[in-house]
């Protein structure tokens, strides 16, 4: 293929997995944390691994090897501490990288939140009106020096200067009305230096990655930021790399800088203006890097033959995807992960673009709306028939439901927990003898029954109002469902990177969804034998089963969740005829899949609520309904929470206690953060819970965590569960 206005190279990817093919990292990582090795040792596997990855690559035939892709915890902390941005607390810290990241005694770590519409997640930057920026440019150089003894050019890649500050948060104490994007012109002068720095290195091409132009909003300053960048004499030719959709309007704004090359994610489409890029190189992502289906080779060659690519690429970093196929026997013939993807790229390289139809997305037009979605549900359901059960899609209003809970005899201000109680090693060590056939189904099954024991005998002892099972049966609350449901595939070793050292393997969805049994039942029934204290059911929601898979893309994405949440809604049901009085149906993702263009937000948020309520919206007045939701920044989806309807709404909050206000039904702002080793002490907790009584009555105040405790250890619950029973016993004694 022919590159005209450069040397860019005709194939590359924006990014790739670093976790390891076998999660070497995360074991290296986790070692490292609790002393098991040392930081040589964690050294050497970062380093093996970033060498493993070039040479796979080149391997491969891919001609654009990226550098600083590798992170020993996230690219935006990575980014920060770049740029010196380090909040004074964690400076003297052995470690202030990963006190950022995880906490210190006494010192809590940064806020860590969605990037973008994925189930990845960022540490969010601090940015005050004096933070000091300057240069630490160790990282990138190591990594193209290292890449450099191995033999490889490569391409570093950094996150832009206006996608970092759009998502960094004020720093606590900043003036009203101060927003880290008013540090453009400051920041921008550790990039310029940045690019001065990777010159002299002999560096020929920086990748800047600016998602945020796919969102609204950012095109004036990405202009400003690229006039400047471009506008500075000494530095490497400039990729400014967009993705997670159409660049649209933001188009214009790169095209009069002097950027030398512009990456597009063309799975979306080629945007209406892609001429004004003329000059330019265009570098085509059109192998998705966040979908597992195989790339239709016409339709690509189409869209780079649209878009005037001369270069082939992924639509996003290949972060979001599994390593490989090798070992998995799942949909042969369909799939493609990373390095299969990266063989699909170096093809299309070679076949070059060829002008022909453009497809077009799946998700508009041609289905039914919502309304006929129910009632169609409704008459495929026992033969159509509607029963006094099946027949309502929605309950009472709150108030009469209120008054038919009553009977559970709750405490006011109500302790529970999100969930999930600690996976412990032995669990998860039986689970994989039970896949290997080296232990018995039978044998498995008492040990989560005695799991159970001990979770409920740990509640008790602490005073907990409302139980739960503890989820110990569970491999991961999307995976676990979807190894039950028909019409999803999971895959052995598909681990993707959720943050630090956590990683999922994300299902995939390829067929029509159905429950052919109860899922959870046994185990809710199980742990409500055990005691007098209501047992609350736990179900994940019909959003995030399918925000947390891979979805078939032959199908509008509300139908399918309208599949899901028929299955969801059955086991709801027989839960509650189960004895079950009180389920939670948990909706992390509902923010998560919120466009990122405001104008198709409303039109997502009409379905994802039908979806939960018909998921929910079969269960009694008298059967009370929880929801969960977390990394939510629920201010932007605080309507749509509230038009969920469940009774009691558990939710992350380090700073909600204001946002929920006038919040109608039960609510649970969480009072500690889970996702950190840290334990909070008695008084935090109640002046926690006293500062949520200024926004939500007593009368429909909860206190739990925020999010579940399955990360922890069980000394970690213990200890902080005490104080959070405490605080609520001193906070309740004087109201
Ligand atoms: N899907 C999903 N997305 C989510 C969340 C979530 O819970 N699930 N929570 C939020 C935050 N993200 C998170 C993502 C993952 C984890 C997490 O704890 N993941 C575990 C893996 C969970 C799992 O699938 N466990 C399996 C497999 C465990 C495993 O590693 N087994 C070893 C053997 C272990 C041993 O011998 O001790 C092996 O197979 O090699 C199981 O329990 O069965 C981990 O990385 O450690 C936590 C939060 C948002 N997104
Ligand atoms: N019920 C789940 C748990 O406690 C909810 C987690 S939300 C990411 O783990
Ligand atoms: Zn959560």
């Amino acid at each position: 293929m022919r590159c005209v206005t450069d040397d860019f190279p005709a194939s590359t990817v924006l990014g790739y997995p670093r976790v390891g093919p076998d999660r070497e990292l995360k074991h290296a990582l986790e070692g490292y944390w609790d002393g098991r090795i040392d930081r040589a040792g964690l050294d050497r596997v970062g380093r093996a691994l970033r060498a493993d990855t070039w040479h796979r690559l080149a391997q491969l035939g891919l001609d654009g090897l990226p550098s600083n892709t590798f992170s020993e915890y996230d690219q935006v902390l990575d980014t920060a501490v770049l740029v010196d941005a380090v909040p004074d607390r964690f400076r003297e810290r052995s470690e202030p990288y990963f006190a950022m990241a995880r906490g210190a005694d006494g010192v809590a770590p940064l806020r860590m939140t969605k990037w973008f519409d994925t189930n990845y997640h960022y540490l969010v930057p601090e940015i005050g009106p004096r933070t000091r920026f300057r240069l630490v440019a160790d990282k990138p150089l190591g990594e193209v020096r290292e890449a450099r003894e191995l033999g490889y050019e490569t391409r570093p890649v950094v996150v832009g200067p206006v996608t970092f500050l759009r998502l960094a948060q004020a720093a606590p104490g900043s003036p009203a009305g101060f927003a880290p994007i008013d540090r453009l012109d400051d920041l921008l002068d550790v990039y310029v230096r940045l690019l001065t720095a990777l010159a002299d290195e002999g560096v020929a091409w920086v990748q800047l990655d600016e998602p945020v132009l796919v969102t609204d909003g950012g095109s004036p300053a990405v202009r400003h930021a690229y006039r400047r960048l471009a506008g500075h004499g000494r530095r490497p030719r400039l990729l400014v790399a967009s993705y997670f959709g159409d660049i649209a309007d933001a188009l214009p704004a790169l095209a009069v800088t002097a950027v030398e090359a512009v990456a597009l994610d063309l799975t979306h489409g080629v945007p209406a203006n892609v001429d004004l890029l003329r000059g330019k190189t265009v570098v085509g992502g059109v192998v998705s890097g966040r979908e597992v289906w195989r790339t239709d080779a016409d339709s690509a060659r189409a869209l780079l033959a649209g878009a005037n690519a001369t270069s082939v690429s992924t639509s996003c970093s290949l972060l979001h995807v599994p390593y490989s196929l090798r070992g998995e026997d799942v949909l042969p013939g369909r799939l493609a992960f990373a390095e299969e993807k990266v063989a699909e790229v170096v093809e299309l390289a070679r076949l070059g673009p060829k002008p022909g139809p453009v497809p077009v997305a799946a998700a508009v037009g041609g289905s039914p709306g919502v309304h006929e979605l129910r009632v169609e549900l409704l008459n495929r359901r026992e033969g159509g028939v509607p029963t006094e059960r099946n027949g309502r899609a929605e309950r009472s209003p709150y108030e009469v439901r209120a008054l038919a809970q009553r009977d559970l005899g709750l405490p006011v201000l109500p302790v529970t927990t999100i969930g999930s109680f600690p996976q412990t090693g032995a669990l998860r060590a039986a689970r994989r003898e039970v896949a290997a056939g080296a232990r018995g189904e039978a044998e498995y099954e008492e040990l989560v029954r005695a799991e159970i024991r001990r979770v409920v005998e740990v509640q008790e002892r602490l005073g907990i109002d409302v139980l739960v099972h503890g989820e110990p049966e569970r491999n991961d609350m999307v995976q676990y469902f979807a190894e039950h449901l028909d019409g999803f595939a999971v895959t052995r070793n598909g681990w993707v990177q959720s943050y630090g050292s956590r990683c999922t393997r994300p299902p995939i969805l390829h067929g029509d969804v159905r429950r052919s049994a109860p899922i959870t039942v046994r185990w809710a029934r199980y742990a409500q034998s055990l005691t007098d204290k209501p047992v609350k059911g736990m179900l994940t929601g019909p959003v995030t089963i399918v925000a947390w898979s891979f979805v078939r893309d032959d199908l509008p994405l509300r139908d399918v969740t309208m599949q899901v949440a028929e299955a969801v809604r059955a086991e709801v049901q027989d839960l509650e005829a189960a004895g079950i009085r009180v389920i939670q149906v948990d909706e992390p993702a509902l923010r998560e899949l919120l466009p990122l263009r405001r104008e198709e937000q409303a039109g997502y948020l009409e379905w994802a609520v039908a979806a939960y309520r018909w998921a929910t919206g079969g269960a009694g007045d008298a059967t009370q309904i929880h929801t969960h939701l977390c990394y939510s920044n629920a201010d932007e989806v605080l309507a749509a929470i509230d038009a969920l309807d469940a009774d009691v709404t558990s939710i992350e909050s380090a700073r909600s206690g204001t946002a929920v206000q006038g919040f109608g039904r039960g609510l649970g702002p969480g009072v500690y953060d889970i996702h950190s080793p840290r334990i909070p002490d008695v008084a935090e907790v109640t002046a926690r819970l006293r500062n949520a009584l200024r926004h939500v009555p007593a009368e429909r105040l909860w206190v739990n965590p925020d999010c579940g405790l399955k990360t922890r250890t069980y000394e970690q619950v213990e200890a902080a569960l005490a104080n959070v029973v405490a605080a609520a016993r001193k906070v309740r004694s004087v109201l």
